[in-house]
């Protein structure tokens, strides 16, 4: 087995979701069953459930629309970040190979033999690797989820060195794919900042050399889908998000709007999009980050692969002055994005808990 580096963290036995699985348990383990507020079934999930309660936003319009065509498209992406934080996105210019390619080798990936899996584990308190990510402490809830994560810098893939049975094509197919999602977060964030009567670059701009990361998360069937979660609920670290959802998966992301879990059901071959919690502070709150969470399903399994978008880490961030003002007094204090991904890696997924780190205290300003 390969050696598991030192931590001073004790998070006791996590066991592997897909191994419970095949060995097909008519109870789950404990360390699995939440409490009865936070079970998905117990929690009001909004009957309207077609796609039409997430928005749609065509990039094709945004990129070579004229005139009217434009404009309508720029403020349903407005209205999308403002009162949804999340967002399907059409015509986004990525090939639908490579999006087909990306869940393959994912998948091919999940497939493989625990132990081959596990030559790059994810350390207790990283979230680089194969295993569970955000686990601090031997009583802490599990997800009903397997994640393969890794960091994506500018030019280059952290990947496993001692890796020898990866799926045919692992790292070209993620790296490609990680050139194409970087460059639709650009086009992305300079629409963004034009809806909100920004220069089109200001983001681009300030994030210096975006760092990336992927995130592969494998959800199997869990044979009591109402007492467990797929992904604990939380926002994004990052600026913006893509997530892909697997082909033929069940729908099983959720977002929370308006105190309801509304499911996001895959429009084909779009993208999600949701606001992370630094283009939250950046626009002092104007587009928020939103809270989303996985829930399982007791016969189908599920993939998503996930791609976070953000500032180079010595940044300095907080609120854009043009977005401050008397009615919008400043909502967030300065750091550096290394600061906030350190915070945030380090701490468990609960809601959108972590962004406190950013939070002036109420007291400090009116609103
Ligand atoms: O699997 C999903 O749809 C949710 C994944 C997610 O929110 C994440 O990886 O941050
Ligand atoms: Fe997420």
């Amino acid at each position: 087995m390969a050696p598991i580096p030192l931590s001073p963290i004790s998070v006791g036995h996590i066991d592997d979701v897909q191994e419970i699985r095949k060995a097909k348990p008519t109870s789950i383990p404990k360390r699995f069953i939440r409490n009865r507020a936070e079970r998905p079934s117990l929690s009001t999930i909004s009957p309207l459930s077609s796609s039409s309660t997430i928005p749609v936003v065509d990039l094709s319009k945004l990129v070579k629309g004229s005139g009217d065509e434009f404009h309508r498209e720029i403020s349903k992406l407005a209205v999308s970040c403002d009162e949804w934080g999340f967002f399907q996105v059409i015509n986004h210019g990525i090939d639908l190979d490579l999006l087909e390619s990306i869940e393959k080798v994912a998948m091919d990936f999940f497939m493989l033999p625990l132990e081959e899996k596990q030559k790059y584990p994810m350390a207790p308190g990283t979230v680089q690797g194969y295993g569970q990510a955000f686990v601090f402490s031997e009583d802490q809830k599990l997800d009903w989820c397997n994640m393969f994560a890794l960091g994506v810098e500018p030019h280059f893939i952290r990947m496993p060195k001692l890796w020898p049975k990866k799926p045919l094509n692992f790292s070209e197919t993620v790296e490609e794919y990680s050139r194409e999602t970087r460059r639709l977060c650009q086009k992305l964030l300079s629409f963004i900042a034009m809806s909100l009567d920004l220069n089109k670059d200001t983001f681009e701009d300030m994030f210096k050399v975006a760092v990336q990361a992927v995130r592969m998360n494998y959800y199997p069937p869990c044979p009591r889908p109402d007492l467990v979660l797929g992904l604990s609920p939380h926002s994004d670290g990052s600026a913006l998000t893509v997530l892909q959802q697997g082909k033929g998966s069940y729908v099983g992301l959720q977002i929370l709007k308006d105190n309801t879990w509304v499911p996001v059901q895959p429009v084909p071959n779009a993208l999600v999009i949701n606001i992370g919690d630094t283009i939250e502070v950046l626009t002092n709150g104007r587009y928020k980050s939103v809270e989303h969470r996985a829930v399982t399903h007791k016969d189908k399994d599920r993939l998503s692969i996930v791609t976070f978008y953000a500032p180079s880490y010595e940044v300095e961030l907080g609120p854009i002055p043009q977005l401050v003002n008397e009615n919008s007094p400043c909502k967030y204090r300065r750091y550096s994005h290394g600061e906030y991904s350190k915070y945030y890696v380090t701490n468990k997924l609960q809601g959108k808990k972590t962004l406190e780190f950013a939070k002036i205290q109420a007291q400090n300003y009116s609103s």
